[in-house]
């Protein structure tokens, strides 16, 4: 059974006259890339804070590799890589240097600073740029030593809040990557809020639609789709054997019988069909009783991009 190393109940965070987290239940296994996904306002960091025991919940209770971190932030920073938007070091010395430092704040002696901090950079691929000031990197360089700070303790956890914020597309395609490389080799598990669907459909396994305080639906791609749009209009293509065209108008006239079926449209030998909820099974037993050879059937998966139509234009407020 897969271990959960994240697990919140019934969590709620209210501000005076606000409520920013209201009654969230999730639960992230070890080793997954989760992503909480949702507009400006809508309760990422809020709830990230509570997950590091930097602001106590109004209500529920939560769990971060098995500890309370209202109870114990100590021992959950020490399990727990946190990311924030953005990260203060000191800009006038090296990577490396800021590095060193943060790693003496953990603990490690000086030798043992060094060597993590030079281990780290490797990981982040900034070995090159390590003796550079760290007023002269990138947005994109900044995170990632970031991120090396993160790791320097050997997290069990690490949570991502917003991590490719400013970042231009070939920097934010080299942190994706890497924090999935880090995820498989070193079963990392990850929470990464994000309010770009696009980058959270490239890295995540599961995805947390987080809207308005609320998480309205959370899975992968396919259950997400089933979990929000089971009542909206599919669109099926079935694709048949041409040899016997009154097979197929038979075919046609049964599948329009259906009460989930609005339209079929022949093109030769393909039949495309809109329809509401999970019809292909239906389907594919009319073109069976019509004695028509079935070739192939697919369904449109729809995409977080419709998703986020739907649910998230418009962020806070909407
Ligand atoms: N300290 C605070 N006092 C009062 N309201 C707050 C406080 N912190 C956050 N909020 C409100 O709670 C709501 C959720 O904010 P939060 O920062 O968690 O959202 P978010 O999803 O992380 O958005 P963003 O991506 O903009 O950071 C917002 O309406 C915000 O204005």
């Amino acid at each position: 059974m897969s271990e959960e190393v994240i697990d919140i109940q019934n969590l709620v965070k209210t501000y005076p006259g606000h409520t920013a987290v209201d009654g969230l239940n999730l639960k992230i296994r070890k080793g997954e890339v989760f992503g909480l996904l949702g507009p400006n306002g809508a309760g990422k960091s809020t709830t990230i804070l509570m997950l590091m025991g930097m602001t106590d919940p109004s209500e529920g209770s939560l769990r971060v590799c098995g500890i309370d971190p209202t109870r114990q932030p100590v021992e959950v920073k020490r399990k727990v890589g946190y990311l924030p938007e953005n990260v203060g070091f000191y800009e006038d010395r090296s990577g490396l240097d800021n590095l060193v430092y943060l790693a003496r704040l953990n603990g490690f002696n000086l030798q043992e600073a060094e060597s993590k901090a030079e281990e780290m950079l490797e990981k982040v691929g900034l070995t090159e740029a390590a003796h550079k000031k760290v007023g002269q990197y990138s947005r994109g360089m900044r995170q990632r030593l970031g991120l090396a700070d993160t790791l320097i303790k050997s997290p069990e956890v690490i949570i991502l809040d917003e991590p490719t914020l400013g970042i231009d597309p070939k920097g934010v395609k080299e942190l994706l990557a890497l924090i999935t490389r880090l995820s498989k080799e070193e079963g990392l598990t990850v929470l990464l809020s994000s309010h770009h669907l696009h980058q959270v459909q490239q890295v995540c396994d599961r995805v947390g639609l987080f809207v308005a305080g609320k998480l309205i639906a959370e899975g992968d791609l396919e259950s997400l789709s089933q979990q929000l749009f089971a009542e909206s209009e599919q669109r099926v293509e079935a694709h048949v054997s041409a040899d016997n065209p009154s097979k197929i108008e038979q075919a046609i006239q049964q599948i329009s019988a259906l009460d989930e079926v609005k339209t079929v449209e022949r093109q030769e030998d393909r039949l495309q069909i809109t329809c509401t909820g999970h019809s292909s099974p239906r389907i594919a037993r009319e073109i069976a009783a019509a004695d028509l050879d079935l070739i192939n059937l697919s369904q449109k998966q729809l995409g977080l991009d419709e998703i986020y139509q739907r649910y998230f234009e418009g962020g806070e407020n909407e």
